[in-house]
């Protein structure tokens, strides 16, 4: 497609997706702009963005898609500053919010104005910000959700979905409640219990050293979002402010009750509590990408010495099997660490597990 496209918000999604439309629409040009400075020449120097534009003003006058990609607060106000610029008739509005509710009450008035704004948000991420992060693939095989009002009409939702295709994303048209509502349960709540599991261990660890240096694979795995942007979290837990305190509540109930078990020593229910919890969590999806990634993984324990992983990994090109990451997710100097190797395919995990026991490794399917 050709048209110029705007991005403001030059960070790891508006880049992403600068990259994303790019290699769908080569023709098509990508304006930035950003508030910082320092990224907005990043993104130019490294072709995210084909032209920096002075000014949210001078961007939005010329494209006919903008796409809102900062911080969810200052979404609003740049929504709001919209119907006072002299927008091209037929511009397409969007943005990639990780809450949909209040961008959809300023959507209602701007299509008061004839102006059309479909809500989005692409149900993948990072805790990286920046647009030095950013991947034209960080979206391929998520959900990307679409939040359009009831009169929206369908030619415009194609149209979007069009310039969106680079993404490789599986589009779903969800209502904007429902989408704060599910979103906060899997998304905006966990992130609100990662943060105060460190702020927990923190203060434990300030009593005793050993807590951060003891830190192993389970803490770290279940706490890797407490990374994330404080701004960015902290605009999504005001907007879904409603959701998150009934969350909350129900979290309280749920702790209060294994509290209870816990004294009454109630070993069974105890049990229970960890069964239930594990059936659910293996029985989620693990092909498609969004909440669960589409990889195979296969845990090793390794010596911490120089070499001992260029020994795995050259082992498995020998008998040409393609992993798609590495991460050690444990690792104590000059002691055993645990690697984490994920495949693209269950089949090439296999051989490699194969592989690695008849070498004398020790493997894992689950860490
Ligand atoms: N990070 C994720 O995992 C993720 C996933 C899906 C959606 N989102 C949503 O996407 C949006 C962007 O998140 P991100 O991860 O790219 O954050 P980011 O911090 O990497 O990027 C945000 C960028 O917006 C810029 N910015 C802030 N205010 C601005 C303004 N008024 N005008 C122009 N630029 C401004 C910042 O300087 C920054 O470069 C957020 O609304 C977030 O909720 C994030
Ligand atoms: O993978 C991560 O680090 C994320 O937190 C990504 C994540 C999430 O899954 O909660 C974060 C915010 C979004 O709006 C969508 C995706």
């Amino acid at each position: 497609m050709h048209g110029n496209v705007f991005i403001v918000g030059l960070g790891l999604i508006g880049g992403s997706l600068a990259l994303a439309i790019k290699s769908k629409h080569p023709d098509a040009t990508i304006y930035g702009f950003d508030v910082k400075k320092s990224g907005m020449e990043i993104a130019h120097a490294r072709n995210v963005i084909d032209e920096k534009v002075e000014s949210f003003r001078q961007g939005a006058e010329l494209a006919d898609v903008i796409i809102l990609s900062t911080p969810v607060l200052e979404m609003e106000k740049l929504v709001k500053q919209l119907a006072g610029f002299a927008l091209k008739e037929d511009v397409l509005i969007t943005d990639t919010g990780s809450t949909k509710g209040r961008i959809m009450e300023l959507a209602c008035d701007l299509r008061d104005e004839g102006i059309t704004l479909i809500g989005g948000h692409p149900m993948a991420g990072s805790h990286k910000a920046g647009v030095e992060s950013a991947k034209a693939h960080l979206f391929e095989n998520a959900y990307y959700v679409l939040t359009p009002l009831a009169d929206t009409p369908s030619r415009k939702l194609e149209e979007l979905q069009q310039w969106l295709s680079g993404a490789k994303a599986h589009f779903l048209v969800l209502d904007t409640e429902e989408h704060d509502y599910i979103t906060g349960v899997i998304s905006h709540f966990p992130h609100i219990i990662a943060a105060s599991l460190v702020n927990q261990a923190k203060k434990y660890s300030d009593k005793n050293s050993l807590i951060s240096l003891l830190a192993a694979g389970g803490f770290r795995d279940v706490t890797r979002i407490a990374s994330s942007s404080p701004i960015m979290w902290k605009d999504i837990v005001k907007q879904n402010r409603l959701n998150l305190l009934d969350l909350l509540e129900d979290w309280m109930t749920e702790m209060r009750r294994i509290q209870q078990v816990l004294r009454d020593e109630d070993e069974l229910a105890v049990n229970r509590f960890f069964e239930e919890a594990k059936e659910y969590r293996d029985s989620l999806p693990v092909r498609s990408k969004g909440a669960i990634p589409s990889y195979y993984d296969l845990y090793v324990d390794v010596m911490d010495v120089p070499g001992a992983i260029a020994g795995i990994t050259s082992l498995l090109a020998e008998h040409e099997i393609s992993i798609t990451n590495l991460h050690i997710i444990e690792s104590r100097e000059g002691l055993l660490g645990v690697l984490r190797i994920s495949f693209q395919k269950d089949e090439d995990r296999s051989k490699a597990q194969v592989l690695l026991n008849h070498n004398d490794y020790k493997t894992y399917e689950a860490a």
